[in-house]
Parts: C-alpha cells; sequence; structure tokens
C-alpha cells in the first residue's frame, strides 16, 4: 500500500479474529545477539518490516550471514576479534574497507547497531532518515567513547562513525537514559562480549519504556548471558559470549493492540490470536488500558478477546512504562465520554516523530480538542469528528491510529499509509479484512 487510504467505517460493530506477525523488539534484540553468539542461531516467526530488514542487512554487512527460508531465519554470527568467533582469515578487521549502514527511521537499529560495530573492529559509518538524524543518539556515541571506542559524529546525532581503532573493554559506565530505554538496551545486549564485561547504571531521571528494559534482560538471559539489577537501574552484565539461539518469535502486541482497540472504538469483539500467557512485551500492557477504558478483556489459549464497552470511559493513564501505546491509546480516549489524562509520554518528542506535537496537530484538524503539556496530553473526546486528512509524519503507529479514528469518522483519509511498512507492511490488507463481514 503507497499513498493515501481511506479506512472502512465499522456499520454495526466488528467481530473478527485477527493474528499479526512477530515482534520487531524481540526480532531485532534475537538478531542482534544471533549475530554476536559464539554458535549459529534459528529465528522463527520473525517480522519482515522495514525496521528488521534494516538491522538484517546492517547485520549482514558487519560480517553475520543470515539466511531467510520463509518463517525462519538462520543466523551465523559476526566475527568478533579477542573472542570464539574471531575470524582466521589473513584480512585484518581494521584493513577491511569501511561500511555504511543504514539505520531508516529505526531506533533499535541506531541504538543496537553502534556497539556492536565497535566491537568488529571495523570502520562503520551509520546513517538514516533525515527525521532519524533529530532522534536523541548522543548518548550511545558518549558511552562508547567512554567503553574504549573511537566515534565521530557532529553533535552526537546521525551520521555516526565508528572507527576501527575501536577496542570496547567495558567496565563501569553512568548514563542518562531518560531520553530512550534503547541507551540502555544496546548496551546490555552488547555487555558481555566486551572483556570486563558492564556496569551500567543510570543517573538521569527514570528511565522511559522500562517494559523494554525487561525484554533486554529476558533475552540476554534466554542466551545463557548472566545479567542482574541488583538496585533498580543498576545493571550488571558478566563476560561470557551468548549462545545461539533457537526462538518462536511472539506476535507483535504493540501492533496487536491497534486492532484489539477497534473492538473499543466500534464495539464487538476482537480476538487476537497467540496472545502469550507471560511476556516482557510493552503491548501487553493493552489489556489493563483496554479495561480502562470499559472493555472486556479475556485472556485464554485462543488469544486475547476484547469486547467494547457502550460507552468509552475517559481514563487517566501514566503511560512513561508503554509509551509506544500512545498514539493508539490517545485515538481511544478521542472518542472517549470525557476527558482523558494520557501521563509520562514526554520522551516521544524523539520517537519516529515529536508525537505529542503531531497528535495534537491532527486531533485539532478533526475536531478534537487537545492540549498539549510537556510530558502530557489532556485530550476531550467527542461522537462528531471532522472528516479531514489525517497527516502521519513516516510514522506507522499515526497511520494505525488515524484507522482507529476513521471507524467513527466517514470520508477520513489516512495520509502516506505506507509508513506503516515500519513495523508492519500487511496493517491495511489486515484491518480491511478484520472489518470485512464474513472474511
Ligand atoms: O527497545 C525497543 O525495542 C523499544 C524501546 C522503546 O523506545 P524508547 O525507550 O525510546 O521509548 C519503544 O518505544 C520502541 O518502540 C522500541
Ligand atoms: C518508538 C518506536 O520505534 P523505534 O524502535 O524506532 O524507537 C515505535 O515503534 O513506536
Amino acid at each position: 500500500m503507497t499513498g493515501d487510504w481511506q479506512p472502512p467505517v465499522a456499520g454495526s460493530g466488528v467481530s473478527a479474529s485477527v493474528s499479526v506477525p512477530g515482534s520487531k523488539s524481540l526480532t531485532n534484540r534475537y538478531l542482534i545477539l544471533a549475530a554476536l553468539a559464539r554458535s549459529g542461531s534459528d529465528l522463527k516467526g520473525w517480522l519482515r518490516s522495514r525496521d528488521t530488514l534494516l538491522m538484517i542487512e546492517a547485520l549482514r554487512r558487519l560480517g553475520a550471514v543470515i539466511d531467510e527460508d520463509g518463517d525462519l531465519l538462520h543466523i551465523e554470527p559476526v566475527s568478533l576479534p579477542g573472542t570464539a568467533t574471531a575470524a582466521d582469515s589473513p584480512t585484518a578487521a581494521e584493513d577491511l574497507p569501511p561500511t555504511a549502514i543504514d539505520c531508516g527511521l529505526a531506533g533499535t537499529v541506531m541504538r543496537f547497531i553502534p556497539p556492536v560495530a565497535a566491537l568488529t573492529g571495523r570502520e562503520v559509518v551509520l546513517d538514516g532518515d533525515e527525521q532519524a538524524r533529530v532522534r536523541p543518539m548522543s548518548v550511545t556515541v558518549e558511552s562508547l567513547r567512554r567503553l574504549g571506542g573511537q566515534v565521530t559524529s557532529a553533535d552526537g546525532m546521525l551520521p555516526v562513525t565508528v572507527h576501527a581503532s575501536s577496542q570496547l573493554r567495558g567496565g563501569h559506565l553512568e548514563i542518562d537514559a531518560s531520553a530512550s530505554s534503547q541507551f540502555v538496551s544496546g548496551l546490555l545486549l552488547a555487555g558481555a562480549v566486551m572483556p570486563l564485561g558492564l556496569e551500567l547504571v543510570n543517573t538521569g531521571a527514570t528511565v522511559p519504556s522500562r517494559t523494554h528494559v525487561d525484554m533486554t534482560l529476558e533475552v540476554l538471559r534466554d542466551a545463557g548471558v548472566d545479567v542482574s539489577e541488583p538496585e533498580p537501574e543498576r545493571w550488571i552484565v558478566e563476560p561470557g559470549q551468548p549462545r545461539g539461539l533457537d526462538v518462536q518469535v511472539e506476535p507483535d502486541l504493540s501492533n496487536a493492540a491497534a486492532f484489539a482497540a477497534a473492538a473499543i472504538a466500534a464495539g464487538g469483539t476482537v480476538t487476537i490470536a497467540d496472545w502469550p500467557a507471560h511476556t516482557t512485551q510493552a503491548g501487553d500492557g493493552f489489556r489493563d488500558i483496554a479495561e480502562a477504558f470499559g472493555a472486556q478483556v479475556v485472556l485464554d489459549r485462543q488469544g486475547l478477546h476484547v469486547t467494547g464497552p457502550e460507552v468509552i470511559s475517559a481514563v487517566d493513564l501514566d503511560l512513561s512504562a508503554v509509551g509506544e501505546l500512545t498514539p493508539v491509546v490517545s485515538a481511544l480516549a478521542a472518542l472517549a465520554d470525557g476527558t482523558s489524562q494520557l501521563r509520562g509520554i514526554g520522551h516521544l518528542r524523539g520517537h519516529e516523530t515529536d508525537r505529542l506535537a503531531a497528535l495534537t496537530r491532527e486531533y485539532t484538524g478533526i475536531g478534537v480538542d487537545v492540549i498539549e503539556h510537556s510530558d502530557a496530553l489532556t485530550i476531550t473526546g467527542t461522537s462528531d469528528l471532522r472528516p479531514a486528512l489525517w497527516h502521519t509524519y513516516r510514522d506507522h503507529r499515526m497511520v494505525m491510529a488515524g484507522a482507529i479514528l476513521a471507524l467513527r469518522n466517514d470520508g477520513m483519509v489516512i495520509e502516506d499509509a505506507g509508513t506503516v511498512a515500519k513495523t508492519l507492511p500487511e496493517f491495511t490488507h489486515l484491518w480491511e479484512a478484520m472489518l470485512t463481514p464474513g472474511a
């Protein structure tokens, strides 16, 4: 799907079961660990989307061999000097030509690849989309320098060059991770391959998107890495190369949340197949959020069943730990009966776009009363939306939010819907199928 898209309106409520592809955050973490591992890995049910294809290409450029067989990816690790996977080829890493890596607009590629690059001993130049060049990055750059990396960057943002002379020794490092949890995750994922391991301490205000750090700790343990958090926001990764993985990737629950939200916006029931009973994904937080809006939520062996309420309740929610759900949650707030507060979301100004500004502008355009605060949105719901062009700012979750609003706003058009391919290229197809009776 490219260009503008007019999503379907929900006539008499929705009744559907939806299967969504694998998690972006898990796919890209598993890929990083597989590239750093001491033996090969298999990933089943991986997500094929712009962010994950960029990660695959980045790791290939660093020397990983990645073979695709439909639903299965097989990954042979990169060569890491001083480890079990050091190359025995005659060409030393520093003599290899510089390699260029495109991060697109993917936070996981921007913040997870530089530590891996610095461990390979090759010269690597990273750049990305224009909007990626304003996403916070300086903590990653500065961290690598303090751990022994040689890194240049004009202003701590993309483009960034990791020089071949980098030798990450690891050790104790204090950072301010209040702008993104990905600063923490990127360093922890690579920490076990640093000769001294890593002791990482957050000295800033609380790390946002905390569930994503928990996911990082879990996947590290799955790969046999000894990682602990002896006190809040102090992490210790013991040295020891990860072992190869053989894993099935869970469905992406943040993407699934958009479909589950359709039942709340339109009425009826949506079932998300294969919702895991235990998970560290931020999207799992949508179960409680849906209940706050008045939905009935049941998790059983078939999946998650969300049934919309007669009247959508207004909510007061702290979304700091699950910030990526905000665009979808805000769409429900815009349809709710009353005024909602979405708090703890200042860090979303450094996401794909400044999401607080983008949402404020677009809600105003369709007749929703919204107040933008430095780290919160106050949204007063309405049943009287105006049809308009909904701009998406190259943000996949703006496409998803727009589709939810269009269920109750005949004539609304979503600009550049193809931008959703960042994490879910099949989104418009799955959305239309969900709204097609009997499909
Ligand atoms: O590590 C990850 O996979 C992510 C961490 C979060 O980033 P921030 O901490 O920058 O919010 C989240 O919003 C993003 O969608 C994915
Ligand atoms: C913030 C997001 O992505 P990224 O991984 O690029 O930070 C997101 O998916 O909502």
